[in-house]
C-alpha cells in the first residue's frame, strides 16, 4: 500500500511497515524485469559514448538526468518520500504541493551509494554478463530498479520519526540523541524479529513470482471475507531443479541484497533522522519532550515552539550537504589526517651556495706531508703556449732540461738525513711542482737546542783553568781572539749574501722583463683584401721576407752567441752561488758547535782577569786574601754557557 502524504496522518509504525512490505513486490519485480537483459556493462562506463549535447558521463547517468529533469519540473521531489539520483535538477514548473510537516526538514539523500552497490553487486547478479544492446531497455529498467530501492530506503525516516514519538522510548531517544551516541541509537532502532521476517518474505515472493506458472496447480476459490477471489493449494508439478533454472530471478540474490545493503542502509537513514534531532536537546530541551496534544495526537504540535530545533535542524543540514555525514558521526581519522610523507617537490638547491665558494681554499701553498696540489691546480709556465712559441723562435739552443729527480719518503727525524740531489729550482726546466715537490719532501733543519750543544762541548760546571784567576794561557787567549775574527767575518759575510741576494733578484726582475718584450705580439683580425692588395701584399712580404731573413739571422746570431754568453755567466753565477752557500753550511755548521755567544739582550762583559800586581801587593804574603770570587766566576760561567741570561743587576 501506498500512503498519501498530502493528507494528514498518524504516523503509525506498522503502516508505515506495510508500505515497506508493498515496496518488497516493486522491488523483486523490478529486478525481475532487469534480469531479462544481459549486464551491458558500457551503460555504466563514462565517456564511452558520445553525447550530441556535449554530455560528459555514462549512459545510465545521461538517462537518469533526462527522467529525473521532467519528473523534477512536476514536483515529484517536493513530496518527502521521493529522492534524486540527479544533481542540480531544475525547478518545478508548477506550484508547490502543501505537505503536513510530517519529518523535521533534513536533506539526507544516500542515493550515490544505493546507485554504487546496485551497479556493481546486484546487477552482475540477476544478468547474465555480456553485451546485447538493449542498452535502453536495460536502461528504463535499472532507473526503475534505483528508485524503488531509494523511496524502500529513504522511509526509513519516517520509520525513525514514528519511533522516536513513541512515549515508551522516546525519553531515551533524547538522552542518546543529546550523548550523541550513535551506535546506541542504532541498537535501540533495530527490530532483529521485524528483520528476519523480511528476509523470509522476500525469499518466498522471490521463488514465487520469479517461477513458471504454467507448472503450477492451485485450487481458485472465493474469499470468505471479500469479494473477491483467492488461491489455495498451491503446487507445481516442475521438479526442484527445472524450476530453478527457469526462475526469473535468482532468490538468493534478492535476500542477499536486503541483508547486506537495504535493511543495513534504510538504518542508517534512521540513525542519520535521528541524530538531526540532537541540536534541540543540546539547546532546548523542553522542545525534545512533546507536550500531550489536547485535540488529540494529529495537533501534538501546535503547543511548542520549534524555532530552535529549525535553527540546529538548517546547521545540520549544512553539514549533511557538505559532506553527507553529520561530522559528530565521522571518525577522527577521516577527519584529520597527518601529513609524513615528504615533499617530493622540494628540490635540493642545485648552484652550489656562494658561502661554499668563499670558504673553499684555494691556496696553492702545499702544507709539508699533506696531500700534493696537483700539477694542473698549479700554473706551469714550461707549458704556456707563449713561452712555447719563445722556445721555438728562438730555436734548439735551450739549455737541456734536467732529469726529474724524485726522492723516497724518509723519516725526518732519522739521525741521517738522505742526501738530496740538487734540482734548479727554474720552473722551465724541472716544473714547479717537482720543485714544491722537492721542498715540501726536504728534510726540515730541526734547531739543535742549546742545551744538547752544551752537552756536545761544555762540561756541566766549568771549572777554572789552572792559574785562571790570574792569567789565562797563551794558547787560549789565542783561541778566544780567533772566535772573534771569525764571528766577526761571519757577521761581515751575512751582510754581502744580503746584498749579493738582492742584487741575484734584480738581475732575474730585469731578464723576466725582456722575456716579457719577447712574447709574440697577439693576432690582429683579418681583413678580407682585393686580388690586387693581395698580390701587392705579397711582393711586399717577398721583399720584407728577404729583409727580415736577413735581420732575423743577425738577431737570432747575436741571441745565439747571447745565449751562450748568458749560459756561460749563469752557470758561473750558480757556482758561485753553490760555493757561497758551500761555505756559509760551513760557517754555520762550525758555528752551530760553538756556544751560543748569549743569550737574552745583554753580552757578558768580558771580566779582567782578576789578578795583583807587584805593587799592589803589600805586606805580608801570609795576610794576602784570595782574589775575586769563586761564587761570582762560577755565576759568569753558567751566564758563557747560556745557563742563565745575562742581566744588568738593577742597583
Ligand atoms: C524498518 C524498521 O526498522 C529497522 C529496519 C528494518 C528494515 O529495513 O526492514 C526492519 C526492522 C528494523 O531493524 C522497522 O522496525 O520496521
Amino acid at each position: 500500500m501506498s500512503l498519501n502524504l498530502l493528507k494528514e496522518f498518524d504516523i503509525d509504525l506498522e503502516l508505515l511497515r506495510t508500505v515497506l512490505i508493498r515496496l518488497e513486490d516493486t522491488i523483486i519485480f523490478c529486478l525481475a524485469e532487469r534480469a531479462q537483459f544481459m549486464t551491458n556493462d558500457v551503460i555504466y562506463q563514462p565517456n564511452k559514448m558520445e553525447f550530441k549535447d556535449g554530455f560528459s558521463g555514462s549512459f545510465l547517468d545521461w538517462f537518469l538526468q533526462e527522467v529525473e529533469t521532467v519528473h523534477a519540473k512536476v514536483r515529484r521531489y517536493n513530496s518527502p518520500d521521493e529522492y534524486p539520483f540527479t544533481k542540480n535538477l531544475p525547478a518545478p514548473i508548477l506550484s508547490d504541493l502543501e505537505y503536513p510537516k510530517l519529518l523535521v526538514k533534513n536533506e539526507i539523500n544516500i542515493n550515490d551509494e544505493i546507485k554504487k552497490i546496485y551497479i556493481e553487486k546486484v546487477v552482475q547478479k540477476i544478468s547474465e554478463h555480456g553485451d546485447d544492446s538493449n542498452y535502453g531497455s536495460a536502461a528504463t529498467r535499472d532507473i526503475e530498479c534505483l528508485q524503488a530501492l531509494s523511496r524502500r530506503i529513504h522511509y526509513g525516516k519516517f520509520v525513525a520519526e514514528s519511533k522516536f514519538r513513541d512515549p515508551k522510548y522516546h525519553d531515551e531517544y533524547v538522552r542518546l540523541i543529546k550523548e550523541q551516541n550513535g551506535p546506541a541509537i542504532d541498537k535501540l532502532l533495530t527490530n532483529e524479529l521485524v528483520e528476519k521476517k523480511v528476509l523470509e518474505r522476500i525469499r518466498k515472493k522471490t521463488l514465487i513470482y520469479g517461477q513458471d506458472f504454467d507448472s503450477l496447480t492451485f485450487e481458485i476459490v472465493q474469499d470468505p471475507n471479500s469479494s473477491g477471489l483467492v488461491c489455495t493449494d498451491i503446487s507445481s508439478s516442475a521438479n526442484i531443479s527445472e524450476s530453478a533454472k527457469k526462475s526469473k530471478i535468482d532468490s538468493d540474490v534478492v535476500v542477499e541484497l536486503y541483508r547486506d545493503h537495504v535493511i543495513p542502509l534504510t538504518k542508517f537513514v534512521e540513525v542519520h533522522h535521528k541524530n538531526i534531532y540532537k541540536m534541540s536537546a543540546k539547546t532546548n530541551p523542553s522542545a525534545t519532550k512533546p507536550k500531550p496534544s489536547r485535540k488529540g495526537k494529529q495537533n501534538w504540535r501546535k503547543n511548542i515552539d520549534l524555532s530552535e530545533v529549525e535553527q540546529a535542524l538548517d546547521e545540520n543540514r549544512q553539514e549533511l550537504i557538505n559532506s553527507g555525514v553529520l561530522i559528530k558521526d565521522q571518525k577522527d581519522d577521516s577527519l584529520f589526517s597527518l601529513d609524513v610523507l615528504p615533499d617530493n617537490n622540494i628540490k635540493a638547491p642545485k648552484k652550489k651556495l656562494y658561502i661554499d665558494t668563499v670558504l673553499t681554499s684555494t691556496s696553492k701553498i702545499v702544507v709539508p706531508g699533506k696531500q700534493l696540489v696537483t700539477k694542473k691546480a698549479l700554473y706551469d709556465p714550461a707549458k704556456s703556449k707563449q713561452v712555447q712559441a719563445m722556445i721555438k723562435k728562438l730555436g734548439s739552443n735551450q739549455p737541456k732540461k734536467e732529469k726529474r729527480v724524485r726522492v723516497e719518503k724518509f723519516d725526518i727525524w732519522s739521525e741521517s738525513a738522505p742526501t738530496i740531489p740538487r734540482i734548479s729550482l727554474n720552473p722551465n726546466q724541472n716544473g714547479f711542482s717537482d720543485a714544491v715537490f722537492l721542498y715540501s719532501k726536504k728534510k726540515p733543519r730541526v734547531p739543535q737546542s742549546s742545551i744538547e750543544l752544551r752537552k756536545l762541548i761544555t762540561p756541566a760546571v766549568e771549572l777554572p783553568d789552572p792559574g785562571m784567576s790570574y792569567i789565562p794561557r797563551e794558547e787560549d787567549r789565542q783561541l778566544i781572539e780567533r772566535a772573534e775574527i771569525i764571528a766577526s767575518e761571519m757577521d761581515k759575510n751575512v751582510e754581502d749574501d744580503k746584498t749579493v741576494v738582492d742584487s741575484d733578484e734584480e738581475n732575474d726582475e730585469e731578464t723576466d722583463g725582456d722575456n716579457d718584450k719577447d712574447l709574440p705580439p697577439k693576432k690582429k683580425p683579418t681583413i678580407r683584401k682585393t686580388s690586387a692588395q693581395r698580390r701587392k701584399q705579397d711582393r711586399l712580404n717577398k721583399k720584407l721576407k728577404t729583409i727580415a731573413g736577413r735581420k732575423a739571422r743577425k738577431l737570432k746570431a747575436l741571441q745565439i752567441r747571447r745565449i751562450n754568453k748568458l749560459k756561460t755567466e749563469l752557470e758561473q753565477e750558480m757556482e758561485d752561488k753553490e760555493n757561497a752557500r758551500k761555505l756559509k753550511l760551513e760557517i754555520l755548521q762550525k758555528k752551530s758547535l760553538l756556544p751560543k755567544t748569549k743569550i737574552g739582550k745583554y753580552r757578558i762583559k768580558p771580566v779582567d782577569a782578576v789578578v795583583k800586581l807587584g805593587n799592589e801587593v803589600t805586606g805580608s804574603l801570609r795576610t794576602l786574601e784570595t782574589e775575586g770570587s769563586l761564587l761570582a766566576e762560577s755565576f759568569v760561567g753558567m751566564q758563557r754557557r747560556n745557563l742563565i741570561e745575562p742581566r744588568i743587576p738593577v742597583t
